[in-house]
C-alpha cells in the first residue's frame, strides 16, 4: 500500500536547489517568493492528462515530467519572461508504481535544473484511472514590458522561432505498430515529441529587442495561434505556405506516409516555438540581432488591416485558412 507523504517526500528528494527568490520553500503550507525589485509576476498553468497527451507508447515517464514542466516554461517563454518556479499537483492511479512516478518528477526535474525552476511545492492525490500531471509556473517580466497576443500592427512582418511540425510527426511515428522500425532513421522527429525545448532564449531576446510587438507559443499548431494573434490585434495575418520552415526529416518521413507536411507544421502542435510579429522598418535590425545571438528568426508572412483571421498563400494563390490547430474538444482532439 502507497503512502502518500513517504511519496512525496521521495518525489522530492533530488530536486533543484531552490533560486534566491525563494522565502519560503517545500514543505510549509504555501511557499514564499520575492520577485526582483522592476518586475512583474507573470503566471500560468498547463496540464498533462494520460491519453490526452501521452500513451504508454508514446512517452516515458521521465519525458513526461520533462514535457509538462516544458509546456509551461513555453508560456512564459512567450510572454517575454523568465520562469522562478513551480507549483506542482500530481494524480496518480495506483498502477503507477513510486518508481514509474520518481521518473515523472526526473524528467521534471531535468527540465526545472536547465531552466532554472525552483519546485515550491504542490499536491498529491490518488486518481481512480489516468494520470494527471498540472504544473502551475511562476515567472518574471520586466515591469510593463511582457510580449502580448494583442499588439501585432498592419504592416508588420510575422516570424517563427524554428521549424514546425516535427513533434507532430514524431507522434505519428511513435503510434505506429512498426515503430521500432523508424525510430532509429527519425529520432530527431521522437525527441521533437518527447522532449521540447521552450524558447525562453528567444522570448527574452525579443524582449530585450524592444523590437517586437505580438508573441504566442505554438501549443495548438500555427493556424491556431496566428488566429489567437489576430483575433486579440484585431488584424489579419497573411501566412506564406512555401516560407513555413519544415526540418528535413520531418519532410522525409512525410513523404514516405503520404502526408501533406504542412499540415503538421498548421494543425499538430506541441512544437513549443514562438509565433511573433515585428515591424517592418525595424525587421533586418531585429533579425542581424538574434541571429548573433544564435536565434532563427524566420519570416513566414505579414499583418494587415482587415477582418481578424488568417490568410494562407499556397502556388500564388491567397484564401482564408481552412486548417484549425489542436482542440480539445474537436475531432482532432
Ligand atoms: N479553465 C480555465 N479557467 C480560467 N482560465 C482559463 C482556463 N482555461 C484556459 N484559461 C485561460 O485562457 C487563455 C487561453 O488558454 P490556452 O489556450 O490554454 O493558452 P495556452 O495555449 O497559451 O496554454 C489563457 O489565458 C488561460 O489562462
Ligand atoms: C496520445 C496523444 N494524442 C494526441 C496528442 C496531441 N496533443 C495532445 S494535447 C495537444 C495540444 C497541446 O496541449 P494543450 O493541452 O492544448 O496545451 P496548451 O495549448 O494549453 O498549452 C496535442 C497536439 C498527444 N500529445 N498524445
Ligand atoms: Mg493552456
Ligand atoms: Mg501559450
Ligand atoms: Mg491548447
Amino acid at each position: 500500500m502507497r503512502d502518500e507523504f513517504q511519496l512525496i517526500r521521495e518525489l522530492l528528494r533530488h530536486r533543484p536547489r531552490p533560486g534566491n527568490e525563494v522565502e519560503v520553500d517545500v514543505g510549509d503550507d504555501a511557499a514564499v517568493i520575492c520577485p526582483r525589485s522592476g518586475m512583474s509576476l507573470v503566471v500560468t498553468c498547463d496540464t498533462m492528462m494520460e491519453t490526452v497527451h501521452f500513451l504508454p507508447c508514446t512517452m516515458a515517464a521521465s519525458d513526461i515530467g520533462w514535457k509538462g514542466m516544458a509546456a509551461n516554461i513555453s508560456d512564459i517563454a512567450a510572454m517575454g519572461g523568465n520562469p522562478i518556479g513551480a507549483v506542482i499537483s500530481l494524480a496518480a492511479p495506483e498502477e503507477w508504481s513510486d518508481g514509474q512516478l520518481a521518473e515523472v518528477y526526473r524528467g521534471l526535474g531535468e527540465a526545472a535544473q536547465r531552466f532554472g525552476v525552483s519546485i515550491l511545492g504542490g499536491d498529491t492525490v490518488r486518481s481512480p484511472k489516468h494520470l494527471v500531471l498540472t504544473i502551475t509556473l511562476l515567472g518574471e517580466v520586466e515591469k510593463g514590458k511582457a510580449l502580448l497576443r494583442s499588439s501585432a500592427r498592419p504592416g508588420d512582418i510575422v516570424f517563427v522561432t524554428g521549424d514546425l511540425g516535427s513533434s507532430a510527426a514524431g507522434l505519428h511515428l511513435l503510434q505506429r505498430e512498426d515503430a521500432e522500425e523508424w525510430q532509429g532513421c527519425f529520432s530527431s522527429l521522437v525527441q521533437a515529441h518527447q522532449r521540447p525545448i521552450p524558447r525562453v532564449d528567444a522570448g527574452r531576446l525579443l524582449l530585450a529587442s524592444g523590437l517586437v510587438p505580438a508573441c504566442d507559443d505554438i501549443s495548438d499548431g500555427l493556424a491556431q495561434e496566428a488566429s489567437e494573434i489576430a483575433e486579440a490585434s484585431g488584424v489579419r495575418l497573411v501566412l506564406e505556405g512555401e516560407r513555413i520552415p519544415l526540418a528535413p526529416d520531418m519532410r522525409a518521413y512525410a513523404w514516405e506516409c503520404g502526408i501533406d507536411p504542412l499540415n503538421w507544421a498548421l494543425s499538430g502542435g506541441e512544437d513549443f516555438q514562438l509565433l511573433g510579429t515585428g515591424s517592418r522598418d525595424t525587421w533586418e535590425a531585429l533579425r542581424e540581432r538574434a541571429t548573433a545571438c544564435g536565434i532563427d528568426l524566420i519570416p513566414v508572412g505579414w499583418v494587415e488591416a482587415g477582418t481578424p483571421g488568417v490568410d494562407y498563400v499556397e502556388n500564388g494563390k491567397r484564401k482564408p485558412l481552412t486548417q484549425k490547430g489542436y482542440n480539445h474538444f474537436a475531432a482532432n482532439g
